[in-house]
Parts: C-alpha cells; sequence; structure tokens
C-alpha cells in the first residue's frame, strides 16, 4: 500500500475515533501518525462543536504540543485518576487484538496510560493485522545502567537484539532517559511468555507487548470500509 493511500486509511480510523469521544470526559492520547490524524479530527470538533473534557493526558510530547496547538490543555497522568477513553495506535494486532506498540520509541508512558483507562481503543489500518504477534520488531525499553549485560542475555535467548538507533546513528535516548532494545523475532512464539520474561528482566522498563489490554480496535480496509472489532 502506497503512503497516500495509508494516511488516507489512518485518518478515516481516527475520525471515527474522534467521534466516540465524550464531552467532559477524560481522555488518553496515545503517539504516533494515526493518533496524529485523530488530534486533528479532535480539534475538527473542538471547532465545531465548541466540545471540550475535563482533563487530557497524552503519551509523548509530541501529541502533546499538536494537543496544545489546537488549543486544548494537557494534564499529567498523576493529576488524573483514571481516562475514560483513551485512543492509540498500534504497529500490529492480532485476532485476539493483543498488539505491539512502541514504533515511535513512546511504549512506557503508553502502556501507563493505558492500564489506567477504562477503555482502550486502537485506530489502525489493514497493514497493521495479524494472525499472530509478529512481523514488527518488539520494543524494549532498557535501563542504560545494564544494557549491555541485557543485550547480550537476549542474543543468547536467541530474541535478536538490535540496538534503535536515532537519524544522527546514534543509540535512541527514549522520554525517560532509557535506550531501547528491538527484538526482530518473527512471529513472537509464546507472547505472554516472552511478556513474563521481560516482565522479570531486571533492566528492563518497559516492553511493547500489550496483551488483554485493548477493548476495542478501529480498522480502516482499503476497500474502503471501517471495521469494529471488540474483545471477546
Ligand atoms: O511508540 C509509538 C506508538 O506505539 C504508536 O502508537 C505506534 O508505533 C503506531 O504508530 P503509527 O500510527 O505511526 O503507525
Amino acid at each position: 500500500m502506497d503512503k497516500q493511500k495509508q494516511d488516507q486509511l489512518k485518518k478515516e480510523a481516527a475520525i471515527k475515533a474522534a467521534a466516540m469521544v465524550k464531552p467532559n470526559s477524560v481522555l488518553g492520547v496515545g503517539t504516533g501518525s494515526t493518533v496524529a490524524f485523530f488530534i486533528d479530527a479532535l480539534g475538527q470538533r473542538k471547532e465545531k462543536e465548541n466540545f471540550s473534557l475535563k482533563h487530557i493526558v497524552t503519551t509523548s510530547n509530541r501529541s502533546k504540543k499538536q494537543l496544545e496547538s489546537l488549543g486544548f490543555k494537557v494534564d499529567e497522568l498523576a493529576d488524573i485518576d483514571q481516562a475514560d477513553l483513551t485512543v492509540d495506535g498500534a504497529d500490529r494486532v492480532d485476532d485476539n487484538l493483543d498488539g505491539i506498540k512502541g514504533g515511535g520509541g513512546a511504549l512506557t508512558l503508553e502502556k501507563n496510560v493505558a492500564v489506567n483507562s477504562k477503555k482502550i481503543v486502537w485506530i489502525v489500518d489493514e497493514s497493521k493485522l495479524v494472525h499472530h504477534l509478529g512481523g514488527f520488531a518488539l520494543p524494549v525499553e532498557i535501563l542504560p545502567i545494564s544494557c549491555e549485560q541485557n543485550f547480550k542475555r537476549f542474543e543468547k535467548e536467541g530474541l535478536k537484539p538490535q540496538w534503535r538507533l536515532d537519524e544522527n546513528g546514534k543509540r535512541y535516548v527514549t522520554h525517560y532517559g532509557n535506550y531501547i532494545i528491538d527484538l526482530a523475532i518473527d512471529p513472537i512464539p509464546v507472547p505472554d511468555g516472552l511478556a513474563d520474561y521481560l516482565d522479570h528482566t531486571v533492566g528492563v522498563v518497559e516492553h511493547g507487548l500489550f496483551l488483554n489490554m485493548c477493548d476495542k480496535v478501529i480498522i480502516a480496509h482499503s476497500d474502503g470500509t471501517i471495521e469494529e472489532k471488540d474483545r471477546a
């Protein structure tokens, strides 16, 4: 699919999700190119309907800046109890509505907002769909202090680690000053087993396996249909 077509699909899914946001609610806003379309659509609703929200929390400075440029006030996660709804993108979504996230490096804040949300909706174009998780390297945010040991540990485990690099070829540094190791395992044989292993590896801050979290996925298909899939 070419980029123009993919952007069109991302936009359609984003507009659908923006229509679901209830006025005066607490909204979590994710990160990424699909979410950027969602923020635009939210801005249009604000203009047309004079609609406002009780609180907005976001998962990156990129989304924060975009929201603020449209006149939304953005709060910190610590300032709210729970989001009523969080809308985010995803890098891959499987048949169970489990996903890989963190392609844009925002996984830690995204997971923190996600687990503090009553409802999570992901917006994707059809290219993100997989039957079984894989097809996209799994991001792992890692503390610099023990990152070399963890990199070697992942190599020994056959997890095919790769350092994420920035545009200057240096190690990518996250919002929290950590590194990202992308695990190029495809497919991921047992996602919950891998999530458990990473959850118990000292030095791993967070990983991009988002399992049993998403409630609904809005999928824009190239045939023009918009599908809504709910967790069973
Ligand atoms: O860290 C980034 C996030 O997990 C994004 O939501 C994910 O990478 C999808 O981004 P995009 O909508 O740009 O494909």
